[in-house]
């Protein structure tokens, strides 16, 4: 038996995700019509003789119920539950917290995948390398090939070519030392939990690190620096190098990037979440109507209405109870639960807010941030907010929720938090 274990950390860790995460966290933000984490459990369901799914982290149980009971519903062969660290207790502390309940019914191994990352997650593969091993594997990482000028900005592994095995770990390194990066997903034996329980107690035993010294609780430890870097070298870590996509979702920007490829996979793995050349399906009897102009790839929610003269696509999803008007044109795009965008407006590059109003022949338009296409392994970059002159960098739009863009307004490259009237053009502006 395997289980999953998908790591969400709290509500301080969005933060580079406002204001989208101001009414959702983060882990329920809707990419391609889901939650970024049902993503991950549908990666994980797929593997065989995977029973548990424990999605670790410090949201209040409240946030998290809702979605935990919907997915429970939906994937009734697993068991999903959600456990609450009292506290963050960093990357591996949690698992050492829940180990009893990680370990029950003694799984052969268990994944580990941070739930802020995207990509077609290659599980099965990854577990079958690591059961190839498993006499002396401990953990084995799935790893994607960045560029040299990125790859420090993630856990980067010196990898043996012909064994996999991992001989030296540096998370973030100041400089190089590989193009080859740690994704975030692991196997990990259940052998591991001695090796915690000793940091466990060795931080325990540290004298400055109490609950008030540094302010971080004495369960707190740090997966990559506690664990990964002390075992490379040992022939107990393994990293699998993958050509698969993959992307971490830190930004609201980075959602547009992974709503791209997640629309792009679903024609393999889930073609009835498309729609096709204009035609949706009118439920259950086979019959079919034009609801609009599609450029693939687009999904549309069953309960939103979309004008026939409305052009949507590439790369765009429209939520629950969306309502679009005659002659939209939106493209490369993200618009969430009853928004309502009215006759002749343009949406390019941008994330509308839940219930948020945009009147006729509007423009509310931002700027990919896309890895270069031209650089071969460059991953998404998470610039800053602002540049070194205090200006706004060029970034997709955000409308938070509830907010109202009247009639022939132009919204360029801003940020707008939640219920805010507009009455100006804007461009490279946080509204706050
Ligand atoms: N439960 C819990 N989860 C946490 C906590 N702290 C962080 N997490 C979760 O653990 C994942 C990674 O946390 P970060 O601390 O944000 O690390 P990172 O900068 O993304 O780097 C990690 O991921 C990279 C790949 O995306 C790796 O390259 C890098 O080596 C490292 O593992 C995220 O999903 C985050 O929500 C915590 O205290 N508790």
């Amino acid at each position: 038996m395997l289980k999953a274990v998908i790591l969400v950390g709290g509500p301080q860790k969005g933060t580079r995700f406002r204001p989208l995460s101001l009414d959702t966290p983060k882990p329920l933000f809707p990419v391609a019509g889901r939650p970024i984490v049902q993503h991950h459990i549908e990666a994980c369901v797929k593997v065989k003789d995977l029973k548990e799914i424990l999605i670790i982290g410090f949201y209040a149980i409240a946030q998290m119920e809702k979605f935990i009971s919907e997915m429970q519903a939906l994937y009734d062969d697993v068991i999903i539950r959600y456990l609450q660290e009292f506290t963050p207790l960093g990357t591996a502390g949690g698992m050492y917290h829940f180990r009893d309940q990680i370990r029950s019914g003694n799984p052969k191994a268990f994944f580990v995948l941070n739930g802020d990352v995207c990509a077609d997650f290659p599980l099965q593969s990854l577990y079958d390398f690591h059961a190839s091993r498993a006499s002396e594997s401990l953990i084995t990482i799935m790893s994607t090939e960045a560029t040299h000028q990125q790859s420090v900005n993630y856990g980067c592994l010196v990898i043996q070519r012909e064994t996999g095995r991992v001989s030296h770990y540096v998370e973030k390194p100041s400089s190089y030392v590989s193009t080859f990066i740690n994704c975030g997903v692991y196997v990990c034996s259940t052998e591991v939990f001695p090796k915690l329980a000793a940091i466990f107690h060795s931080k325990a035993n540290e004298s400055h690190f109490c609950l008030n010294g540094n302010g971080k609780d004495q369960g707190h430890i740090r997966w990559e620096q506690d664990v990964l870097t002390p075992l490379a070298g040992t022939n107990k870590l393994y990293a699998l190098p993958v050509p698969n996509w993959w992307s971490q979702v830190k930004t609201a920007g980075s959602c547009i990037y992974a709503n791209r490829h997640y629309l792009e996979l679903y024609k393999e793995t889930h073609p009835e979440r498309l729609v096709n050349a204009g035609f949706k399906d009118d439920g259950g009897d086979g019959s079919s109507h034009l609801i609009c102009n599609i450029y693939p790839d687009v999904h549309i929610h069953a309960t939103a209405s979309v004008h026939p003269t409305a052009t949507l696509g590439p790369n765009v999803s429209i939520g629950p109870g969306v309502k679009i008007g005659p002659g939209v044109r939106i493209r490369e795009s993200i618009v969430l639960e009853n928004a309502v965008i009215q006759d002749h407006t343009l949406v390019l590059h941008s994330i509308i807010g839940k219930e948020s109003v945009i009147g006729p022949w509007a423009r509310v338009e931002g700027t990919p941030t896309d890895p270069d296409p031209n650089k071969p392994f460059a991953k998404m970059e998470n610039p800053s907010l602002f540049n070194s002159e205090g200006k706004l960098n060029p970034s997709i739009t955000i409308l938070g929720s509830r907010v109202n863009v009247p009639i022939a307004k132009i919204v360029l490259n801003s940020i707008v938090l939640p219920h805010k009237e507009l009455n100006r053009n804007y461009k490279n502006e946080i509204i706050l």
